[in-house]
């Protein structure tokens, strides 16, 4: 396989594609750690390009805290848009793919119907719009691209949902837990597969795709089904959006629309919840 550079390897997404890389033998990839490889640092990533000339770049760094994101703009542009802009611009000097990844937080969550790569975008949140901005400048900056949006990232690394949900769950009697923001999970593992696959498929078919599990549930009906196959015995009680006030505001529906990835790599995406039982076994 060609050279593979990750950034943003110790996150959530980084360390699934490690694991990943493991289970497919894939060696010709690099994981570089932040400390060598800030996206912010337009003079190191140079060096790291010049040392690696990797055909593909896959950019895992992001600035993730949603909430946090709210009073804490300035450092969430830089890392979200100016990393992206960074690393796209060196990737384009060098003939590198960039393989990016982004939300489905782009969208405003007003709609009922799944959402399409085409459809238009408005985000909500300091979070979501400097995502947006992060796909606008790779877009800009370079040609041979791939922009995820992925939904609902969850894994048995790092802190998620499902981490979350199995810890509160075992501290406390009951849960409250939003029934009314519809979506679609994606198991980080699924979506590292869906990322070698395209390096694997030598892919040129570049552009913006959609990527999540099959199928459709809220944070409520997602914390019942862990909690089920977990036996944890909690008192799950579904709430609205408005009884559980947070800083930023998430979209209501943002179901993604897979056609385009399915079709264009021929790819099979497993449930929601066979991919739930698959991680749930593995923590
Ligand atoms: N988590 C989710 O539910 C979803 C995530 N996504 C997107 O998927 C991608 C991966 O997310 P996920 O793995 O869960 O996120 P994580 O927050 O787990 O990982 C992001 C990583 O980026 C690192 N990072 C931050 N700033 C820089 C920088 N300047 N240079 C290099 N690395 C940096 C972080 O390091 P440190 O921790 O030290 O700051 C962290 O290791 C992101 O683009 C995210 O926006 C999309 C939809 C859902
Ligand atoms: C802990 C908890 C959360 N919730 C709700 C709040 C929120 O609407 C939802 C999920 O909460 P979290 O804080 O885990 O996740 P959140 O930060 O909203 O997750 C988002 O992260 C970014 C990075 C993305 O790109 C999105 O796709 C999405 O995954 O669950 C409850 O209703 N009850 C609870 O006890």
């Amino acid at each position: 396989m060609s050279k593979i550079v990750v950034f943003g390897a110790s996150g959530q997404l980084g360390q699934c594609l490690q694991h990943v890389a493991k289970e497919r033998n894939v060696t010709d990839v690099v994981f570089l750690p932040e400390e060598q490889a800030d996206i912010l640092d337009a003079a190191k990533l140079q060096a790291v390009f010049a040392q690696y000339r990797p055909a593909y770049c896959i950019n895992c760094a992001a600035y993730t805290a949603v909430d946090r994101a709210e009073d804490d703009v300035d450092l969430a542009r830089k890392i979200n848009r100016d990393g992206a802009e960074n690393l796209s611009r060196v990737c384009d000097e060098f003939e590198t793919t960039l393989i990016h990844i982004s939300t489905d937080f782009v969208f405003a969550g007003t709609g009922n119907q799944p959402l399409i790569e085409t459809d238009e975008t408005e985000p909500i949140s300091v979070y979501g719009l400097t995502k947006l901005e992060g796909e606008q400048v790779v877009a800009e900056h370079t040609s041979r691209y791939f922009i995820l949006r992925t939904s609902w990232l969850y894994s048995e690394f790092a802190n998620n949902f499902v981490k979350t949900m199995l810890k509160l769950g075992r501290e406390r009697d009951e849960l409250r837990i939003i029934w009314d923001q519809i979506g679609t999970p994606t198991y980080a593992i699924d979506l590292a597969g869906c990322i070698f696959t395209i390096i694997e498929r030598q892919s040129q078919q570049y552009g913006v795709y959609h990527y999540s599990n099959e199928g459709v549930t809220s944070w409520y009906d997602f914390a019942k089904a862990i909690f089920e196959l977990s036996n944890t015995s909690v008192n799950a009680v579904p709430i609205r959006t408005a009884e559980y006030p947070t800083k930023a505001t998430r979209p209501a529906f943002s179901v993604m629309d897979k056609t385009k990835v399915k079709t264009n790599l021929q790819l099979a995406i497993p449930h929601w919840r066979d991919s739930l039982k698959e991680c749930m076994s593995r923590i």
